[in-house]
């Protein structure tokens, strides 16, 4: 990897054998994080966001197979390492979890547990990577509920999560997350459930320790907003690929790809044209047993070609800037010409 990357995956394919058939929820995603860079993830539900950032951790339900590619990881000490399947329970698995790379998910009670106090699963994650005193754990806790800006830390510190609000909860996980200064953290639509004066602080949270800390964010949502708030780069996923990547500029006004162009039509923006409606994308997303043959966006694009687009998988596409749209039409199909 180049010195200054932190995260490359490679391909990185991940399958569900079920009753009903192979769910080929990854089908062959890359992508790479910088240190200290935000990266966002955004898609429509079920395109493999969550299953993408879990293989990063090797987290994939029991019944995930490992179905091709590499995930590589610059440690904190400059070397590489290779992320593979068998590594799923080995120790540097779990000293790279938690101990180098974070994870907070939507859900704050997946990550805590109801029969500890903050302190004391906070203290046991810091003594777990550390060689640090009980006292010491205690004190690094209290300060990381404080960095988190949680009211009254030295009172939160013995308190259990049911005893904490919402966006509490969310802070305190954040604080877990941050127990051993992670280069890497995993942010899995960690503002979704939250209402929206919660999500804009906890974004603001986020995006200010980030700076304060220099890790980096894999951010993922089905929110174009809080991608335009919180990344500096983003990536588009559309039924367990990659179909476009650039910064958040390009991105938002030159999309190439046509599904980040009509998932752009699709949400409202404040202050647009008051006659300009909203489009909804044609077709929903088919169901990830059956991915189309070629391009897999191609039954719902306006622009599909016959005997091109429904037949063969797209290479990526570079364009000079850097953007990456994996499109056979990428270039020709502007956003002007898609209205
Ligand atoms: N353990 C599993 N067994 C079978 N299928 C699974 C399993 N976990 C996920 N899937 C399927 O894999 C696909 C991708 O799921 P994933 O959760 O990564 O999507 P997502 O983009 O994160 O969506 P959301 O925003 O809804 O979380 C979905 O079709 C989902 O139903």
């Amino acid at each position: 990897m180049p010195p200054g990357r932190l995260l490359e995956l490679h391909e990185v394919a991940v399958h569900f054998p079920t009753r009903d058939g192979v769910v080929r929820a990854v089908n062959g995603v890359s992508y790479h994080v910088d240190k200290g860079e935000v990266l966002g993830i955004v898609g429509e539900s079920g395109s493999g966001k969550s299953v993408t950032a879990r293989s990063i951790m090797r987290l994939t339900a029991a019944n995930a197979v490992d179905a091709g590619g590499s995930v590589r990881f610059r440690r904190k000490d400059g070397s590489e390492v290779l992320i593979s399947a068998e590594h799923r329970q080995s120790r540097t698995m779990r000293s790279l979890r938690g101990g180098e790379i974070g994870m907070v998910f939507q859900e704050p009670m997946t990550a805590l547990s109801p029969v500890h106090t903050i302190g004391t699963q906070i203290m046991r994650t810091v003594m777990l990577h550390r060689k640090v005193s009980k006292a010491e754990a205690r004190a690094r806790a209290i300060e990381l509920l404080a960095k988190v800006q949680m009211p009254r830390p030295h009172d939160i510190v013995d308190r259990y999560p049911h005893h904490l609000s919402g966006g509490m909860r969310q802070r305190a996980m954040i604080a877990l997350a941050l127990a051993c200064d992670p280069t890497l953290l995993i942010a899995d639509e960690p503002t979704t459930a939250l209402d929206v004066t919660t999500e804009a602080q906890i974004l603001h949270l986020l995006k200010s320790l980030q700076q304060e800390l220099g890790m980096a964010i894999v951010f993922i949502t089905h929110n174009f907003g809080v991608v335009a708030d919180i990344a500096d780069r983003v990536a588009v996923m559309y039924l367990g690929r990659v179909i476009e990547t650039g910064t958040v500029d390009e991105i938002f006004y030159e999309p190439k790809h046509p599904y980040t162009q009509a998932l752009l039509r699709s949400i409202p923006r404040l202050g647009g044209e008051k006659t300009r409606r909203l489009r909804t994308i044609r077709g929903s997303v088919p169901d990830p047993y059956s991915v189309p043959q070629g391009c897999s966006f191609h039954p719902r694009c306006d622009h599909a070609v016959a005997g091109r687009c429904d037949v063969v998988v797209p290479a990526e596409a570079r364009f000079p800037s850097g953007q990456v749209a994996r499109c056979h039409l990428a270039g020709e199909v502007l956003p002007e010409a898609a209205e």
